[in-house]
């Protein structure tokens, strides 16, 4: 049994990356997927939107959606302040294993709270688990089919507050219809698209900011 595609991009970081250097891992793994193998990491084209939008909302408690092997979570994180916390959901037990170790080798476990297990157990659970009163920013990157369902669990939860903003990934491609007709379509949300390319790809993708107006 061979590796898997995440283990050859944890191979790759530890071989190449400078460990405790969190933009050097995410660099390696753009190399990676780039020229090795493509993954499903939001990419470095995609990566600057989502810069630029965590360096604005500066979130003091921010939620992923999908940590697969923890590009995003890392990107994410080294733009937080000390302070601030990441929470990350992946139910995959292969790919959080490696996730964590990627996360470890950027040296931002502090910032990061990896939670293993479906979003749809967890979410309810954010308050009295995580103490969290409301997320600041969401990353939405995992089932396409997930978004509309958690985001609608996240306003029942009451984990969304007045300019809690949603960041969806993939809206294009492989595309979210449901999610974006609902954000787009709901007087609770005022939604942005941004305009890019499926990572690694002249494909185009593109990320919706959506604020939710309470
Ligand atoms: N309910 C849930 N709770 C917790 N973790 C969950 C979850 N649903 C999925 N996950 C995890 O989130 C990741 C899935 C991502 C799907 N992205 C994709 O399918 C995807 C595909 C392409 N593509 O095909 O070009 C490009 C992209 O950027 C993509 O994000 C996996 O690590 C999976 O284990
Ligand atoms: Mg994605």
């Amino acid at each position: 049994t061979g590796s898997t595609r995440p283990e050859r991009i944890l191979a790759a970081v530890q071989r190449k990356a400078t460990k405790g250097d969190a933009r050097s891992v995410v660099n390696t793994i753009d190399q990676y997927c780039r020229y090795q193998e493509w993954a499903m990491n939001v990419g470095d084209e995609k990566g600057a939107i989502l810069d630029s939008i965590v360096c604005e909302v500066k979130p003091s408690v921010m939620l992923e959606l999908g940590t697969y092997c923890g590009y995003s979570t890392v990107r994410i994180a080294s733009m937080l302040p000390p302070n601030a916390r990441l929470l990350t959901l992946e139910f995959n037990p292969a790919y959080a294993a490696v996730a964590r170790q990627v996360i470890a080798w950027a040296g931002v476990e502090d910032k990061v709270v990896l939670i293993e297990g479906p979003s749809g157990d967890w979410i309810p659970k954010m308050k009295e688990e995580f103490g969290v009163t409301s997320f600041d920013l969401v990353f939405l990157d995992h089932w396409k089919d997930r978004y509309l369902p958690d985001t609608k669990l996240m306003e029942e939860c009451g984990l969304l507050r007045t300019g809690s903003i949603l960041l969806a990934d993939n809206v294009i491609c492989p595309g979210t219809p449901e999610y974006l007709e609902y954000v787009r379509g709901s007087p609770r949300y005022e939604s942005k698209y941004f305009r890019s390319h499926l990572e690694y790809t002249r494909v185009e993708d593109g990320l919706e900011k959506s604020v939710f107006l309470g």
